[in-house]
């Protein structure tokens, strides 16, 4: 599904990325933890085909970036990002921003086909949003957003769905009503990369977790085995404990020393 072979990226004189390998199975539900600037949005970047590694090598749903039109990959793909959230046009109604993710269009010029809208009706009905279709878009909630945001990338049937940081700036209730809504709409035919800062969003639905540090994978692997409090403290510098509740990890701080 997703290979990646050390890879490596740099940008003037910094290096970002020092040699990143992970490998994405079907049906794998990963997150990407790591603190900020440690390179987790430019990996997305990279699987996406927006960003060109330094060296190393991509593989992506059976294609090697660099020998494939990566357009027709990412149709393939569904990928929720800060920047897309941007572009989303205000004043259009729910329902047309939900239909244009059947197209990867970011709006529409022309008539929507009945059953493209008919199709965002249903999408956004999953997300439990069909009550709020016919309004602009820029009315809703930020929670709300992430949730149409969703239902959208819903209407391609994506094989591979990369998020980055879905949950920031929403409130409790919006983020846990958003990991409900993500919980219902994955299967285990579909594979996920998710990009969190907050541990408590890597409920059951997980699989897998790869923890960065300053450009390299730390850590990689079944989320039991990686989410420990060794492997943890040494990627965040910080004194932590970690409880699991029905297959879900909270994290306790420890007094931190002011250096
Ligand atoms: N095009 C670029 N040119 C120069 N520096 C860049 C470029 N893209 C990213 N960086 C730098 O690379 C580092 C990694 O950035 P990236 O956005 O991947 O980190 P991140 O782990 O996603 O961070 P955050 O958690 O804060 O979102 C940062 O220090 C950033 O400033």
């Amino acid at each position: 599904m997703i290979h990646l072979h050390n890879l490596t990226f740099r940008r003037g004189d910094r290096q970002i990325l020092r040699g990143v390998d992970l490998t994405i199975n079907p049906g794998e539900h990963w997150t990407l933890l790591g603190r900020n600037g440690c390179g987790k949005s430019t990996v997305l970047e990279m699987i996406t085909g927006y960003l060109f590694p330094t060296s190393g090598k991509i593989d992506v749903l059976g294609n090697r970036f660099g020998q494939v039109d990566v357009r027709e990959i990412r149709k393939r793909i569904g990928y929720i990002s800060p920047a897309l959230i941007e572009k989303m046009t205000l004043r259009d109604p729910v329902w047309e921003i939900v239909a244009s993710g059947a197209f990867a269009y970011l709006r529409f010029y022309e008539e929507i086909a009945e059953e493209v809208r008919e199709r965002a009706y249903i999408e956004l009905e999953r997300v439990g949003l069909k009550s709020l279709a016919e309004q602009p878009f820029g009315t809703l909630s930020q929670g709300e957003r992430k949730k149409a945001l969703l239902a959208r990338t819903m209407m391609a049937s994506p094989e591979l769905l990369i998020l980055d940081e879905p949950c920031a700036g929403l409130d409790l209730y919006e983020r846990e009503k958003f990991l409900s809504a993500l919980s219902e709409l994955t299967s285990d035919k579909m594979s996920m990369l998710y990009v969190t800062h907050h541990i408590e969003e890597i409920v059951p639905l997980f699989t897998h977790v790869a923890l960065m540090s300053d450009g390299q994978l730390v850590a990689s692997g079944p989320k039991r085995d990686v989410l420990t409090p060794d492997k943890l403290q040494a990627a965040y510098d910080l004194p932590l404990e970690i409880r699991w509740r029905d297959d879900r990890p909270w994290i306790e701080v420890g007094k931190v020393e002011q250096r």
